[in-house]
């Protein structure tokens, strides 16, 4: 059986029985067989039923949102938040998916030459708890605007979320077999990708599952996106304004009580200002409130699982061992994890090399610029970097710097289903949302005519 598990009380939310043998190879069947169909219909058509599973979202938001809160204890609003923002990739791809892939005419000595844009069939999407339906949508919605079909290896916590992800499809009308929820546990995923009907795979998670996901569908040579993990660094320029930059660093660390692949997890801050801005950091930090995610004022829930605290609170202690300063929290209760801020960090001890999924943060100081910036890259992970500083030139000039997947100055790394998202180095290959987004799982496919 599979379980969800509500973090904040630690009572079973709901078991889940793991399919068969014989169920998989009928859902595989069934997600081939729809492909068939499914390629053939129009961007009108299709779009007509995206636009129904994002009103579908809206007006349920609240009964999608309670069981993302009840199975990983994301706060309420922030819950709801995320349901909006699926609706929102919905209608993006409505909108947008006929002009991404539109054929593209390009000139060479035939009579006619383009590139035309087509489905490749089924693709799996293996996903993480942080974000249930975020993550899900960002695939699902452009690879079913294509034409494809998606099926789901949902993280086992929170498998409700993963059959209400169906059930908003089928309540938008789309047919049966367009996207499935598959009920498993991650030992499964080896043999459905090595299956002739799984034409590709993406998988949104850590390290180790991606190395184990690309390297089976690797040696099948089938394509795979993965975006995985992340250790943005935030780094205030002597130049920067305090009272902003700060509401912003909070945000950019502690909203979804810090489980966020793009959220700032190093602090790096000019020694011109580090005082005034960790006294005023720490202050709002302080300020953020804990309590029930069912709760509308909570804005820290718990941690996903009680063993991601733990291996946080692990990470924090040893960085602690190695000389950083608790400036605040660091205490630990079952899944619940304080907001933590640590000083006096430096890039040998764990929360500066290592990915901190959960509400701490490390600070850093630097005396020169080019420091900063090689603070930033000295780390393996590559998803993003937000800069803070009131000289946009600067900025601009050190944009080419660095080595991630995204830059933003003076904002939080955030995702859009207008922009392109990914890192770089151990954050992955490939790209979500946007027109490159889109493109990933296509033939693109050259077309040729001469004429005698
Ligand atoms: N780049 C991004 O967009 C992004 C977004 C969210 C989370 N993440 C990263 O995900 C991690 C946290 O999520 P998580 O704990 O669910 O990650 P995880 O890697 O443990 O699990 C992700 C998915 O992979 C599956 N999985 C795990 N091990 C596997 C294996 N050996 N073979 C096949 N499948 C396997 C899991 O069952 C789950 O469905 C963090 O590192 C975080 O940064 C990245
Ligand atoms: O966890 C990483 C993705 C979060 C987001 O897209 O906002």
């Amino acid at each position: 059986m599979i379980e969800s598990i509500n973090p904040y009380n630690l009572e079973v939310v709901e078991k889940f029985k793991e399919l068969t043998k014989k169920q998989i190879d009928d859902a595989l069947d069934c997600a081939d067989k729809r492909f068939q169909s499914w390629k053939k219909v129009s961007f009108e058509e299709k779009a007509k039923l995206m636009r129904k599973a994002s009103q579908e979202l809206k007006e349920n938001k609240q009964e999608y949102a309670k069981d993302i809160s009840l199975e990983m204890g994301k706060p309420i609003k922030q819950a709801i938040a995320e349901i909006e923002k699926c609706a929102w990739v919905c209608e993006y791809y409505a909108e947008n998916a006929e002009k991404h892939l539109a054929p593209k005419t390009i000139k060479t000595d035939a009579h006619k030459s383009y590139v035309s844009y087509e489905p490749i069939g089924v693709v799996l999407a293996v996903m993480p708890w942080n974000y249930p339906f975020w993550q899900v949508f960002r695939f699902a919605a452009p690879a079913l605007m294509a034409g494809n079909i998606g099926v789901l290896k949902h993280a086992s916590s929170v498998m409700k979320s993963a059959n209400n992800i169906q059930k908003v499809f089928e309540r938008a009308g789309f047919p049966d077999g367009c996207f499935q929820n598959l009920v498993l546990g991650s030992s499964k995923i080896e043999d459905i990708i090595r299956d002739s009907r799984i034409k590709a795979v993406t998988l949104t998670g850590s390290k180790p599952a991606g190395g184990a996901v690309a390297s089976v569908a690797g040696e099948e040579i089938k394509k795979s996106v993965l975006e995985l993990g992340g250790s943005n660094a935030l780094v205030v320029f002597k130049d920067a304004n305090i009272d902003e930059t700060v509401k912003t660093c909070v945000q950019a660390r502690f909203q979804n009580t810090g489980q966020s692949c793009i959220a700032g997890k190093r602090l790096l801050l000019h020694e011109s200002l580090a005082e005034e801005f960790t006294e005023k950091f720490v202050k709002q930090v302080r300020e953020l409130k804990s309590g029930d995610p069912l709760d509308e004022d909570t804005f820290i829930g718990t941690l996903a699982r009680v063993n991601l605290a733990e291996d946080l609170e692990k990470q924090i202690n040893e960085s602690v061992e190695m000389g950083a300063e608790v400036l605040l929290g660091g205490k630990r209760s079952d899944a619940y994890l304080e907001p933590t801020v640590l000083g006096n960090v430096t890039p040998e001890m764990p929360v500066f090399l290592e990915e901190t999924f959960g509400p701490a943060i490390g600070i850093t100081t630097f005396k020169e610029d080019r420091e900063a910036i090689d603070l930033v890259n000295m780390s393996r992970f590559g998803l993003g970097v937000s800069i803070f500083t009131e000289d946009l030139d600067f900025a601009e000039s050190i944009v080419p710097e660095f080595e991630d997947g995204a830059v933003f100055v003076n904002e939080l790394v955030k995702s859009d289903p207008r922009l392109p998202f990914g890192g770089t180095k151990i954050s992955g290959y490939g790209r979500e949302l946007s027109e490159d987004g889109i493109k990933e799982f296509v033939n693109k496919k050259t077309v040729y005519f001469n004429k005698y």
